[in-house]
């Protein structure tokens, strides 16, 4: 399954992190944009320009990192060709052997949430006999606000396919406590609430190592959150966003992790892709060596978290 191959690249990797390629062009640096360029500056040449970064990126890290996350809203801005930047770029994450995580937060009524199974973990179909995949990803990000109707879809195609859901459980931003912290008359946040029920969506898809192919996303910025579900969810993945860039440490994160030091994947996206750009490695990497700095950037995430989890023992 699925979250079985997750786990055991994290492990032989002994790395639980995943990169993110939230690419803007911005962060693509002169020397590259440059070349793309040169005959006129359109859509399509900021994609294939971003489809450069992402390669580059990819190159320097597979040997390290079981995943990349790669956020469609970044790629959802140049249309047509951004989708198609995303997904050249998940088929060369998957060529170099990493997990692919479709940041896509995809939901709706259960018909139209069929559509979106089939669309980015089953098969479209074309004519008689001949389906294809429309997208090349191992996992999906899902939004459970539709409830099970919304889901089921999802978690069906997960098994007829062999694919992977994040279900947001407790998100990373500074709001989420608006609606994901509202208690119940039954005392129960509503985080709490969607976390049971994503324990529950998950139970016929079990693997090995007693986790779901059905995970959930929890912030690293709300460590106390975190432990709580960890404790409440006990065959529930997390991927976990906000080291890095949105401030959470590898302290932080720490609480998302089993006694065996499982039952997490961090994400870390602009503090590893801009990592050139940073006060801390800006003076040993140029632009041009972008690559090289998210690849130490890299390094030192996975490192800074292996570091905590000893700490914790
Ligand atoms: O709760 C959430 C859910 C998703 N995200 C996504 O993760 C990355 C974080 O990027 P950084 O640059 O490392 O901050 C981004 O794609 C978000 O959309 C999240 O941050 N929090």
């Amino acid at each position: 399954m699925i979250i079985d191959k997750l786990i055991e690249t994290s492990v032989a990797k002994q790395n639980p992190t995943v990169i993110g390629l939230d690419t803007r062009i911005e962060y693509v640096p002169e020397h590259i944009k440059r070349r793309y360029f040169a005959s006129g500056i359109d859509m399509k040449m900021a994609c294939e320009a971003i489809l450069e970064f992402n390669r580059s990126i990819i190159d320097a890290v597979y040997d390290i990192v079981p995943a990349v996350k790669i956020q469609m809203a970044y790629y959802e801005m140049y249309g047509f060709y951004g989708i198609k930047c995303f997904n050249d770029t998940a088929r060369y994450a998957k060529s170099k052997g990493l997990i692919v995580i479709g940041d896509v937060k995809r939901n709706d009524i259960g018909a139209t949430a069929q559509a979106y199974a089939t669309a980015y973990l089953g098969q479209t179909f074309i004519d008689d006999g001949v389906a294809q995949n429309a997208f090349d990803v191992d996992f999906i990000t899902v939004n459970p606000y539709l409830g099970f109707d919304g889901i089921k879809p999802f978690v069906d195609a997960c098994k007829a396919y062999d694919k992977g859901l994040f279900i947001l459980v407790k998100t990373s931003n500074p709001s989420s406590g608006q609606v994901q912290d509202v208690v119940t008359r039954d005392g129960k946040s509503i985080y709490q609430i969607v976390g049971q029920l994503v324990e529950e969506w998950g139970q016929d898809v079990i693997g090995q190592f007693g986790y779901s192919a059905v995970g959930a996303v929890v912030g690293a910025t709300y460590p106390e959150q975190l432990l709580r579900l960890r404790q409440d969810m006990k065959h529930t993945y997390f991927l976990v966003p906000g080291y890095g860039a949105q401030g959470a440490s590898a302290e932080d994160i720490i609480n998302g992790f089993d006694e065996h030091g499982l039952g997490a994947i961090v994400n870390a996206s602009r503090s590893i892709i801009c990592a050139y750009k940073s006060d801390k490695w800006s003076k040993a990497f140029k632009p041009e060596e972008f690559y090289q700095a998210a690849r130490c950037e890299a390094i030192d995430m996975r490192n800074d978290i292996a570091t905590a989890m000893i700490m914790k023992r």
